[in-house]
This record gives structure tokens, sequence and C-alpha cells, in this order.
């Protein structure tokens, strides 16, 4: 015999009544998730990140996933006798690099694809060079030569309508041609925002390993919930912004004046992260909107 506890039953339907604003607003709207860090590596995270993708998908949103291979292309780097070398913050990456890349960020994406597909949603995994939608110039991290990174300067949206207007959940591993067609490996944050910008997003959510965006970072009970693009401006101008933070930052506020309306800063080791930034009212993130966007709801429960 089971008895029922009424007060936690009605606890799931109040979570349940939180999210139908969003669940109706967000309705065929589209969504970059770019995926990376450590809800990357870790199994556990990575089954609940994909569901909440699934999720997103069921209910009728449009999610897009772009995601980076940092560490594990590090290791078959150094699998292959190499070593993985960066500079501020680029991979070094030469023609054997380049090459493991590839490969590596191609495995990562059909596993999601498998995951998602296991789910019962149909993925679909491409890289940039399919239907030639990342097209890149060479990237020099401060003048220096730093080999196949490339910086997106065009996105041919075509392949990535015609994908979610069959219904299927786009999977996008970050690698672009150049005008030679060689190929490039692309910084994943770049390469999501670039999507989010040229698809027209509605959102765009960077899963990181950290919580969010602090006001000091040194002062880790200082995370901000939300901020307009004016007030990010201000905050990387005081120059307490932690040097991880300053290209993300950067990326968001372009994201939003391009047209992306909010753009999350999330923590992906915060177990369905995502559920819980868009399903509910305060979220578990920052979350970055333009000057005098329409405040989220405020639905009194
Ligand atoms: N970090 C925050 N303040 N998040 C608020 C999120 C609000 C809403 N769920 C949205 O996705 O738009």
């Amino acid at each position: 015999m089971s008895t029922i506890n009424m007060e936690e039953e009605l606890k799931k339907a109040q979570v349940l009544v939180e999210a139908l604003p969003y669940i109706q607003k967000f309705n065929r709207k589209i969504i970059v998730v770019k995926y990376g860090g450590s809800a990357m590596v870790d199994e556990e995270l990575k089954r609940k990140v994909i569901q909440d993708v699934v999720l997103l998908k069921v209910v009728g949103f449009k999610p897009i996933i772009v995601h980076g291979g940092g560490k594990e292309i590090s290791k078959w780097v150094e699998k292959s006798g190499m070593t993985p070398e960066f500079k501020n913050g680029l991979r070094v990456t030469d023609e054997p690099t380049m090459e493991i890349a590839e490969m590596v960020l191609n495995k990562v994406n059909k596993s999601l694809v498998s995951l998602i597909e296991e789910l019962g949603v149909k993925a679909c995994g491409i890289s940039g060079k399919d239907g030639g939608m990342l097209k890149v110039e060479k990237k020099y991290s401060k003048g220096e030569d730093i080999g196949y990174v490339g910086e997106v300067k065009e996105v041919d949206t075509t392949l990535i309508h015609s994908l979610l207007k069959d219904d299927f959940l786009p999977v996008i591993c970050p690698i672009g041609y150049d005008d030679n067609f060689h190929a490039y490996n692309i910084n994943a944050d770049d390469a999501a925002c670039a999507i989010a910008r040229a698809v027209n997003a509605e959102k765009l959510a960077f899963l990181t390993d950290i919580e969010g965006v602090y006001k000091d970072y040194n002062d880790k009970s200082s995370l901000i919930s939300e901020l307009s693009t004016t007030e990010a401006r201000q905050l990387l101008a005081g120059g307490t912004i932690g040097g991880g933070m300053l290209p993300k930052l950067n990326n968001c506020i372009d994201a939003i004046e391009h047209g992306v309306s909010r753009v999350h800063i999330l923590d992906g080791r915060i177990p369905h992260c995502l559920l819980l930034e868009i399903f509910t009212n305060k979220g578990v993130g920052t979350a970055i909107l333009s000057e005098g966007a329409e405040k989220f709801f405020d639905t009194n429960i």
C-alpha cells in the first residue's frame, strides 16, 4: 500500500504552473545552447543536460546545441604524443592538431546525437562544414599566428532551418572552412554566438563552470541574477570581471545587440540548470537582456 503526501504533490503542480507562461512564450522559438565544460565530462551531468534539451524540444521550443570538446581534444592530442598548447585561451592548432580536433569533435557530436535519439527525439549532428554553414577567416592571438583557429565571418543558416523545419534537433560542432576550404577550429562560444545571431534566436544559453556573472569576481556572494547590456558594459569597464568571463560577456552583449532577446550564463555543474533557468521566474544563473527589454514574468507563485 502506498500513501500520498499531498503537500509534496501540490509542490509539483506549482512547478508546472510556474513553467506555463514560459512554455507559451517560447513556443516555436529558437534557443541556442552552448554546451561545454564539466557538464560535458561528467556522464551523469551529461545525461541531465540532454534530458533538459530534449524536454525543451518536446514542449515546443526549437533548441540547437553548439558544443565544444576541449578536454577530450587535449586528451587525444596527448595520446598522440603531442603537448596541447594554448595562447590567450585559444588552442594553438597546427595541421595534426586540427586533424585530431576534427575527429574528436565529430565523435563527441555523434555521442550527443545518440543520447538525444535514445530519449526519443530526432537529432542531426553536423559541423559548420555541412551546408557551408560556417565560413571563417584566420584568427590571430594578439598578432601571433596560432594555426588553424578561425573567426566566423559568415553563417549560412539554410541547413539549420531545413533541419528545424523537419523537426530535427541540430547538434553542431564548431568547425568551419576558410575561402580555400581548409578546415578551421572555432572557439565554441564564438560559434554559438554567431549562430544565435544568424538564426535570430530568442535565447542563447551558455553552460559554463561558473555560477554566473559576479559583481566582483573576488566576492562569490555577489552573483548577479539579471543584467542589462548597459550594466554589463559598466561592469566590463569597472575591471572587476574575472578573466575568463570577459570574452563571454562581450559575446553576450554582441548577441543581444544583434537581435537575441536574452542570454543566460549558467553553471553547468548544477543538475538541470537549463530547466531551472528557463522554466522558473528567478532562474539560477545570470540573465542578460537588452536595455528596456520586457521584464520577466511575475506570476506571483
Ligand atoms: N537569472 C535569471 N534572473 N533568470 C530569469 C529567467 C526567467 C525566465 N525563465 C527566462 O528564461 O527568460
